[in-house]
């Protein structure tokens, strides 16, 4: 089934505040390279059949490239984002008036929350995390305006700040995840809930291995993720490496540059 997805060119991109442990705004960082980089995710998408649609980025907004973050789409309904950080902030706006414009119901979020960075979609359920960026609250809000059970799963770790840096669905029931980075009591949700689960371990994430994009049969992921890779790989998985690197120096990798645009259903 092909995917629809919406992303932004990082002409913006640079690394100029630190609001995460892997900002270093002193080390710099190429926008050359990072738009190459960008370009190639984008190119492995197109080439695995999914559709990509693109949103014009904004000067003055270097983290816009992380499209995850912009909103939640699911059934056709979108829910937008409202930054933690006042960097962020007019990106929220920006990416719900896309979706505005282009007829789709939206919803101006009352409460703390992060996109697609901190609501993962399966097929019955969305997991949400909290802790860092995405107010609890927001969790309730979202259930309620997308009609589907939301999960909440609290991360612990500073790095992994977002739920898309420590987990991401291999298809609508399974999940590869890093468990250290979710508190005892979200570990053993997880652990019910996903019998069947890839686990990463530290080398894998600390690479933002678990920022991964997968359509059910092809997993995209970050290229340096290799003891995962290839657990992937005795599954069944077909992986496509995708070198980021310049991105992650924002603490970014291939799903935070994707959100995903699901239709009604
Ligand atoms: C996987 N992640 C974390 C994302 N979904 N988004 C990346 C956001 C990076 C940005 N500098 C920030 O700290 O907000």
């Amino acid at each position: 089934m092909p995917k629809h997805f919406l992303m932004c060119r990082p002409d913006y991109f640079t690394v100029e505040y630190a609001i995460n442990p892997w900002m270093h705004p002193e080390a710099g960082a190429d926008r050359d390279v990072a738009v190459r980089q960008w370009e190639g995710l984008k190119a492995a998408y197109e080439e695995l059949g999914h559709r990509v649609d693109l949103i014009d980025p904004i000067d003055g907004l270097p983290d816009m490239v992380f499209a995850a973050n912009g909103a939640l789409v699911v059934g056709g309904r979108v829910y937008g984002a409202r930054f933690a950080f006042p960097q962020r902030g007019p990106e929220g706006p920006a990416y719900l008036r896309w979706f505005a414009e282009r007829g789709y119901p939206v919803l101006e979020p009352a409460h703390v929350n992060e996109g697609e960075g901190d609501f993962l979609t399966l097929d019955e359920v969305v997991l949400a995390g909290t802790g860092f960026r995405t107010d609890v609250v927001a969790h309730k809000e979202a259930q309620e305006f997308l009609g589907r059970p939301v999960v909440s799963l609290t991360l612990v770790d500073p790095r992994f700040y977002h739920l898309d840096t420590a987990l991401f669905p291999l298809d609508g029931r399974n999940v590869a995840y890093y468990p250290q980075a979710f508190s005892p009591g979200s570990q053993e949700v997880l652990r019910r809930m996903f019998p069947d689960a890839v686990l990463a371990g530290a080398e894998d994430a600390e690479v933002l291995g678990l920022n991964a994009v997968s359509d059910g049969r092809n997993v995209v992921i970050n290229a340096e993720a290799s003891t995962l890779q290839l657990e992937l790989k005795r599954r069944g998985y077909e992986v496509i490496p995708v070198d980021l690197s310049e991105l992650r120096k924002a603490g970014g990798g291939p799903k935070c540059c994707t959100l995903e645009i699901r239709g009604e259903n």
